[in-house]
């Protein structure tokens, strides 16, 4: 991630510069290139505006978004403002530690996870819709999904670097042909079994934990289709508190 501020000063403009970005987040929403953005005004110099935009890369800013589609409509929208700008660069983030636990170290870390999914896999062969799936499951299977999920949470690189990361996951599901039903029986059985295990049940960090569930389960379905191609070469998620924090009270 690359994070690029735009500087504007804009006497007695600033509300048409509003209006534009309006009108140009579209396109930045659409491009793939654009993780987030933000507009935000100066309290003590009202004139002053600043724009943060979260890139996926300078690259993929530079080389993708600006020659791509979605650039031209953009720019014709701010293009008014461009003399305006009194700064507009890239800035690295810089690792200064945070205070917030991650969801793996809110969790119990990597033993809490193993101890969560030994439990689910032991569960699974007596369940009707998930066993046939199941059937043919690697012995260390439960270890791997724990080991995957500790990664997205938080934890260290032991999927991407021991595994084969996001492209070995994608392909254990392929052609499975998963359906619905599974889908949802997978997730309901899990979260019985977080409760069975102890995970940590505060509304912060189940939110955020469903909230995975519910994307990763309804991925599986799509890459397990038949005949379906996903894309092997995407980096191994990274998933976190969302919009809550972890509740300390
Ligand atoms: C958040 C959701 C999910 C995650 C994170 C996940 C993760 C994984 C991972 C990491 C593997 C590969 C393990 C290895 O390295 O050997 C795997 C394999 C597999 N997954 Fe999932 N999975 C999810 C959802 C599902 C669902 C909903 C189903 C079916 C209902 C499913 C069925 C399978 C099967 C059948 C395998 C292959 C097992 C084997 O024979 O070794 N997965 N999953």
């Amino acid at each position: 991630m690359i994070v690029e501020y735009i500087r504007y000063r804009v006497p007695g403009r600033g509300a048409r510069l509003t209006e534009a970005y309006r009108r140009a987040a579209v396109h930045l929403a659409a491009a793939p290139e654009c993780h987030d953005f933000e507009m935000t005004r100066c309290v003590d110099e009202p004139e002053c505006y600043v724009v943060r935009l979260t890139w996926t890369s300078a690259e993929a800013h530079l080389s993708g978004f600006r020659t791509g589609p979605h650039f031209p409509p953009f720019l014709a929208e701010v293009r008014e403002f461009v003399g305006d700008i009194e700064e507009m660069r890239h800035y690295e983030p810089v690792d200064i530690g945070s205070p917030v636990p991650s969801l793996y170290e809110w969790a119990g870390g990597a033993e809490a996870f193993e101890r969560l999914f030994a439990a689910f896999y032991r569960r699974v062969p007596g369940d009707e819709l998930l066993a046939p799936l199941f059937a043919g499951m690697d012995a260390d299977h439960a270890r791997h999904v724990a080991a995957w999920v500790g990664e997205v949470f938080g934890g260290p690189p032991v999927y991407s670097t021991g595994r084969g990361g996001h492209a070995h996951m994608v392909s254990k599901h392929l052609g499975r042909a998963i359906t619905e039903e599974q889908r949802r029986r997978w997730v309901a059985l899990l979260l019985d079994t977080a409760d069975e295990v102890g995970l940590p049940d505060d509304p912060e960090f189940r939110s955020a934990f469903v909230a995975y569930l519910e994307w990763g389960t309804r991925l599986a379905v799509l890459f397990s289709r038949p005949g379906a191609k996903p894309a092997l070469d995407e980096p191994m998620p990274a998933w976190g508190w969302g919009s809550v924090r972890p509740w300390r009270g």
